[in-house]
């Protein structure tokens, strides 16, 4: 019944008739010897159909999913344990890369210059290099809402997402039930078993210069969300905005032992890719400069795994290759995604 798509090879394509009798194409983007069996889908939309899903989610409701930002709770006291908990070295003080967990854990904050930082660090900041080193004292009287909120201000780039969200419940309207059909028809899997499993639709909206660093839509082991498929729909023309899949490699030099390599080898390739200067045209010797990238198109979705799925629904072996980001857009991006759940554990019934 979880049966997954057979990529077979890259520009593959098979033909697949929709409810109301239109065709459509499944292109394998991707397979498992470049990393990740990716899919992509053109047209699977129509104009009316993205028009709905963004009407759907009214702007207002967008916003507020920005509201309360974890940034906002570091207070003083607050910053005294997270100052403990990354001075990992125990040397009551912290170097640029505590620094950086800190700002990661507290805001989601993935890049940051020094430059910045002197107004709020300026004894640390005096000192040049690798010599720069955050004293507890300072750090703990360091007015950090403040900074964060500069930051987000001054710099949305450095933050790991930069765009609005709200979830959109199948049940609310009526045009959505083709859709999820259509979603059942692309990946191969049964209408009713895509109803069961899907998670409400998430619709996005990036701001001009909107992001969303690299990521997993899922977590390995025991997952809250077991995510096993994103189907994911461009819902207008945007340049910029491209979906890279970071643990690809369509060079067909594809290291074999990295498919099945865990966090130590897959947590580097991760940091690499949360700034925004991993995404295509900021720098051409990225190492993700063969990954694959897959440009907006008003009407398209991409379709991908993030973990293996038993024949019976549970869940499966952890894709760290399955790591994605949403590159800085050059307008307003709106898109969609739809996650298919696996069961969490054998025995428990979806
Ligand atoms: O915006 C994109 O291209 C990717 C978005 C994404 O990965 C997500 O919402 O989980
Ligand atoms: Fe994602």
């Amino acid at each position: 019944e979880y049966a997954v798509r057979d990529p077979f090879h890259i520009g593959y394509r098979v033909p697949v008739q929709l409810a109301d009798g239109q065709h459509v194409e499944v292109e394998t983007l991707s397979n498992f010897s470049t990393g990740l069996p990716v899919f992509y889908v053109q047209d699977l939309l129509s104009e009316e159909e993205c028009s709905a899903i963004r009407s759907a989610a009214p702007r207002p409701a967008m916003m507020k999913s920005l509201v309360a930002r974890e940034y906002q709770r570091v207070t003083k006291k607050r910053a005294a344990r997270h100052f403990r908990d990354v001075d990992v070295d125990r040397d009551q003080s912290l170097d640029g890369d505590e620094l950086a967990q800190f700002f990661k854990e507290a805001a989601d904050l993935v890049d940051f210059t020094w430059d910045f930082l002197s107004a709020y660090l300026p004894k640390a900041t005096a000192a040049a290099g690798d010599r720069r080193q955050v004293s507890q004292k300072e750090f703990i009287s360091t007015d950090w809402v403040k900074f964060f909120r500069a930051a987000k201000k001054h710099h949305p780039d450095w933050f790991a997402r930069h765009s609005y969200q709200t979830f959109v419940e199948y049940s609310d309207h009526a045009f959505l039930q083709p859709v999820l059909d259509k979603v059942a028809a692309v990946t191969g899997l049964s209408k009713s078993l895509v109803r069961r499993t899907a998670e409400s639709m998430q619709v996005l909206l990036y701001p001009e210069g909107g992001h969303y660093s690299c990521h997993h839509d899922t977590a390995p082991d025991n997952p809250d969300f077991p995510r096993f498929l994103t189907l994911f729909f461009f819902l207008n023309d945007v340049d910029g905005g491209e979906t890279v899949f970071f643990g690809t490699d369509l060079n067909g030099t594809y290291p074999e032992d990295r498919f099945a390599a865990g966090e130590d080898v897959w947590g580097p390739i991760e940091s690499k890719c949360q700034s925004v200067r991993s995404c295509p045209g900021f720098d051409g010797s990225s190492p993700f400069a063969s990954s694959l990238v897959v440009k907006p198109r008003a009407g398209s979705a991409v379709f991908w795994y993030n973990m293996a799925v038993t024949n019976e629904g549970h869940v499966g072996r952890f894709y760290w290759s399955s790591i994605h980001g949403g590159c800085p857009s050059k307008g307003e991006k709106w898109a969609a995604n739809i996650w298919l759940h696996a069961a969490h554990r054998a025995g428990q019934e979806l």
